[in-house]
Formats: structure tokens, C-alpha cells, sequence
């Protein structure tokens, strides 16, 4: 799609590279020129978005990280600034939730997808600023985030860490834009990834599909394209948007709920046990049954 020396000799750290949209948008940049660091917790697939791009002449690094682990994050900065100099471009692509009707989320549960996708965010968003690009003078940062915006029925604790980042995304793109760096947030619609299929309930991810105007799934390939047409030169002016790639699901909006199968699915699970019993008791009466 791109000229090959689009991104000649640029660093580009991408988290969870080695699945779905990480690994298109890594195999994008590199096929540009770029240099790429691909971050993950799981060797395996790393190694194989590695072994692609050097396959196609590009040139990529594998670094297991956890983005929930400040002192893992402190540390991979530092090994990519010693490997490489500089980091150019961040990808906070490493994300995710599980659905569920909001009455059956734990607490845990909503700290879990909160610290991913906000704590990890920010924690490498921090590290790789205050490490890299204030120091270098510059630098952009592209935050993953999710289309529907007004709301994500199923989706309530991702639907608000997202809203999180991307008010995070437009408040240090004022803040640091004296620094010359760059944030946005690139948000998702339904892309037909490996994750999307096997991670959600069967007929959520038909369900979701009734509820695109484009009528498709998006491809990763031109989730790739964005990506790499943002940390490219012709996207120096971006910045603190929010750019919706999505076949028009935003503006379909939430929708109807819940999405074909969920309910079904956790009642069927949730009667397999007395503690669930009482606790679909204790959301639907208020009346605690211990
Ligand atoms: C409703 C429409 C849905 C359409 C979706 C379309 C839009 C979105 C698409 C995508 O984002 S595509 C896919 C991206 N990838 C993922 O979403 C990854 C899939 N999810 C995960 O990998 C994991 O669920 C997680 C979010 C990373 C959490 O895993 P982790 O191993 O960190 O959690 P645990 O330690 O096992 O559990 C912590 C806490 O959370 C509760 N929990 C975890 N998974 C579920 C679940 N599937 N259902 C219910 N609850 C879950 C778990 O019970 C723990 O809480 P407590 O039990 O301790 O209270
Ligand atoms: N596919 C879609 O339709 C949509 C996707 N999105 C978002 O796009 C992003 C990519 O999605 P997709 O490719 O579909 O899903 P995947 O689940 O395939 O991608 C998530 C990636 O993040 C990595 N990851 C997860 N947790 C951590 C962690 N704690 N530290 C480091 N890496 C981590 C995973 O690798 P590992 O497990 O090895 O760590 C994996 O490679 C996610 O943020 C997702 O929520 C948003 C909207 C729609």
C-alpha cells in the first residue's frame, strides 16, 4: 500500500504484537521500513510476527512484557533505547475484556480489564515519553481503543477504560505537545480477528456484525494501514484526535441488548453453582441468601 522506505530507519513499539491487529499493524510498519519492537507476554506468537517480517526483508525484535508491570516496562524501554537509540512510535495495542452483563462483573473482574487497559496504557505511555521522546524531542503515540462510544452494552468496564484512554490521549497531547509529541487514540470497530472469535460467546460476534452499516467485518490489514499511515510522515498533524475506523458502527450507536447468546450463556453457567445462584438473587431482590 505504502512505499517501502515510507518509514526508512523509524522505531516502532508495538504491544501485542504477535496476535490480531498488533501483529497486522507490525508487519504494516515494517513492510515500510520501519524497525520493530514487538511486545507481548507469550513468546510464541511474538516469535512468529518476528519471523514473518524478516521473511518479507523487514527487520523486527521480540520482548515478552507485561504492560501491568511497571518495573517490566521501565526495563524494555531501557533495552530498546540501548538496542536502538530512540523510540519513534508507540502502539498501546495490548488490550482487552471478556463479555458480560454488567450485573455479573466482580469487582476483580472490572480492576482486571481497567489495569490492562488503562494501567498498561499509561504505564508504557509514561516510560516510553519520560524515557524516549521528551528527551529526543518528539515522538508519536497511538492508543487502541473501541467503537461504540456512547456506550457498550456487555462491555461496561472496557467501555469505560477506553473512554478513559481516550481522554487520556487528548489531555497529554495539549500537555506534551510541547515536547513534539503526538497522541491518538484509534478506535476499533469489529475486526475479524482470531481473538474475536474464539474469546466470545458463538453468536456475539454475528450478532455484532448486524450492528456494522458497512456490512463487513474490517480487515487487519487495513487496521496495518491506518496505523502505518499515522506514524508516517503524512500524519505529523494528528494529534489528541480520536480516528473511528469502524464501517459507520459508531454511528449505528449501542444498539438493542443483549447481543444474541450472552445472557443465555452466563444464566446456563451462573445456575451451575449455589454462590451464583444468590448472586443473580442478590442483583435481581437485593436479598442476600447466606
Ligand atoms: C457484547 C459484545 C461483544 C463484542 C465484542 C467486540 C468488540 C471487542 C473486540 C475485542 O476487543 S477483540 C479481542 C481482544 N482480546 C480480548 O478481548 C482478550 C480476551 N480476554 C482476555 O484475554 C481476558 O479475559 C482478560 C481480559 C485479559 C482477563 O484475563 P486475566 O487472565 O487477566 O484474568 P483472570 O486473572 O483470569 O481473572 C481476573 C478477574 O476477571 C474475571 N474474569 C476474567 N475473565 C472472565 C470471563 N471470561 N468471564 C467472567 N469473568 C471473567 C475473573 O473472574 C476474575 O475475577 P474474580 O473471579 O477474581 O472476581
Ligand atoms: N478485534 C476487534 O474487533 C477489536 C479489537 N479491539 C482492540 O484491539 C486490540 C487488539 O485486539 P485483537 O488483535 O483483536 O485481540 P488479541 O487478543 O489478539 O490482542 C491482544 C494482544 O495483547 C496482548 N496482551 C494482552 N494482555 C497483555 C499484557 N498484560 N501485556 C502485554 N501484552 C498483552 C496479547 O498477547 P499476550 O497474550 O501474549 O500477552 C495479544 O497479542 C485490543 O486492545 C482489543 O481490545 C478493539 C475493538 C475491536
Amino acid at each position: 500500500m505504502f512505499a517501502p522506505d515510507l518509514l526508512k530507519g523509524s522505531i516502532c513499539v508495538v504491544t501485542g504484537a504477535g496476535t490480531g491487529l498488533g501483529r497486522a499493524a507490525a508487519l504494516e510498519l515494517a513492510r515500510g521500513g520501519a524497525i520493530v519492537v514487538g511486545c507481548g507476554r507469550r513468546e510464541e506468537p511474538l516469535a512468529e510476527t518476528v519471523a514473518s517480517i524478516e521473511d518479507g526483508g523487514g527487520t523486527a525484535v521480540a520482548l515478552e512484557l507485561d504492560i501491568r508491570e511497571s518495573d517490566a516496562v521501565n526495563e524494555v524501554v531501557d533495552r530498546v533505547l540501548a538496542d536502538h537509540g530512540r523510540i519513534d512510535t508507540l502502539v498501546n495495542n495490548a488490550g482487552g475484556q471478556f463479555a458480560l452483563p454488567a450485573e455479573y462483573i466482580t469487582p476483580n473482574g472490572f480492576r482486571t480489564v481497567l489495569e490492562l487497559n488503562v494501567l498498561g496504557t499509561w504505564l508504557m505511555t509514561h516510560a516510553v515519553a519520560t524515557k524516549a521522546m521528551i528527551p529526543q524531542g518528539g515522538g508519536k503515540i497511538l492508543n487502541v481503543t473501541l467503537s461504540p462510544h456512547d456506550g457498550f452494552p456487555g462491555l461496561v468496564h472496557s467501555s469505560a477504560a477506553r473512554a478513559a484512554v481516550e481522554n487520556m490521549t487528548k489531555t497529554l497531547s495539549v500537555e506534551w505537545a510541547r515536547f513534539g509529541i503526538r497522541l491518538n487514540a484509534l478506535a476499533a470497530g469489529h475486526f475479524d480477528t482470531d481473538a474475536l472469535a474464539t474469546r466470545y460467546v458463538p453468536g456475539v460476534k454475528e450478532d455484532a456484525l448486524t450492528r456494522v452499516p458497512a456490512g463487513r467485518w474490517g480487515t487487519v490489514e487495513e487496521w496495518g494501514w491506518l496505523v502505518t499511515y499515522l506514524a508516517s510522515p503524512a500524519g505529523d498533524y494528528f494529534s489528541g484526535s480520536v480516528l473511528t475506523l469502524d464501517g459507520a458502527r459508531d454511528v449505528f450507536g449501542a444498539g438493542s441488548y443483549p447481543p444474541a447468546g450472552l445472557l443465555e450463556a452466563v444464566e446456563e453457567a451462573a445456575i451451575a453453582t449455589r454462590q451464583h445462584r444468590n448472586d443473580i438473587r442478590f442483583v435481581t431482590t437485593g436479598v442476600d441468601r447466606k
